[in-house]
């Protein structure tokens, strides 16, 4: 059986500024599997951020083909490639982006709104998903009321709503300190283990991406294996 959940051929990017053009990505192309939790780590400006969204079709790439599940996100209608993202991705913002004026729970409720689910059910699983990310607690609080620890985990309860097959997380643990870098990454390891989530990480740390079975190099647009 083919477990490929996402892959990607000869992906390059551009951007234009002036007369200015910078190629980001240089020809990468990988694959990832149903349940694998991958790393990518790489220093400052290496093109890691602008490969995440395009592989989450959040960005379109100047040359090269995505594919989710065989399906081509270029290939796509705008309504088919909502349809797919919606299905299959949950993303988590290298800046966590939750809205200010509303609570935890209004926050991880918001994508189940948008996606038109029934009001009552989209509470309990919301409420659900702050108590797996330890934040029962929490949940009427609104963001500046909480930890940076703790709107990280509500970014990360509101990307599972939608019971992704895979999470895009750019940075989730960036600007945390030690101790909370590691409980929020610990909460990914049990994500992944127990609910067969995959996850696409990026991370510029290093101690916890060596802890990971398969770990992914960028170096001025090029991505390598690493193991
Ligand atoms: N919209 C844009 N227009 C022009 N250049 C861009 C744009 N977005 C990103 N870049 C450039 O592309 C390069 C890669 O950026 P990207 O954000 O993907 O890097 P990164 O590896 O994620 O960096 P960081 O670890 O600092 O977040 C950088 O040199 C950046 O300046």
């Amino acid at each position: 059986m083919n477990n490929t959940l996402l892959n990607c051929k000869n992906i390059t990017k551009y951007y234009t500024e002036g007369t200015t053009q910078t190629q980001v990505l240089k020809d990468v192309s990988f694959s990832l599997d149903e349940k694998e939790l991958v790393a990518i780590v790489g220093s400052s400006g290496s093109g890691k951020s602008t490969l995440l969204h395009t592989l989450g079709g959040l960005d379109q790439p100047t040359g090269g083909e995505v594919f989710i599940k065989g399906q081509s996100l270029q290939k796509a209608t705008p309504d088919q490639l909502a349809k797919l993202r919606n299905q299959y991705l949950g993303f988590v913002y290298q800046f966590h982006h939750l809205m200010a004026d509303f609570t935890a729970l209004e926050n991880v409720l918001m994508p189940m709104l948008i996606a038109n689910r029934n009001k009552t059910e989209a509470r309990d699983r919301a409420e659900k998903m702050l108590q797996s990310v330890g934040l029962s607690h929490r949940i009427s609080h609104k963001p500046s009321a909480l930890s940076g620890g703790e709107r990280q985990r509500v970014a990360i309860a509101r990307a599972l709503v939608n019971n992704p097959a895979l999470v895009l997380a750019d940075e989730p643990t960036g600007n945390l300190d030690r101790k909370t870098t590691e409980s929020i990454f610990e909460l990914i390891q049990q994500l992944n283990r127990e609910q067969g989530i995959a996850f696409l990480l990026v991370t510029h740390d290093l101690q916890l991406a060596e802890k990971l079975q398969r770990r992914m190099i960028m170096q001025d647009g090029v991505l390598r294996a690493e193991s």
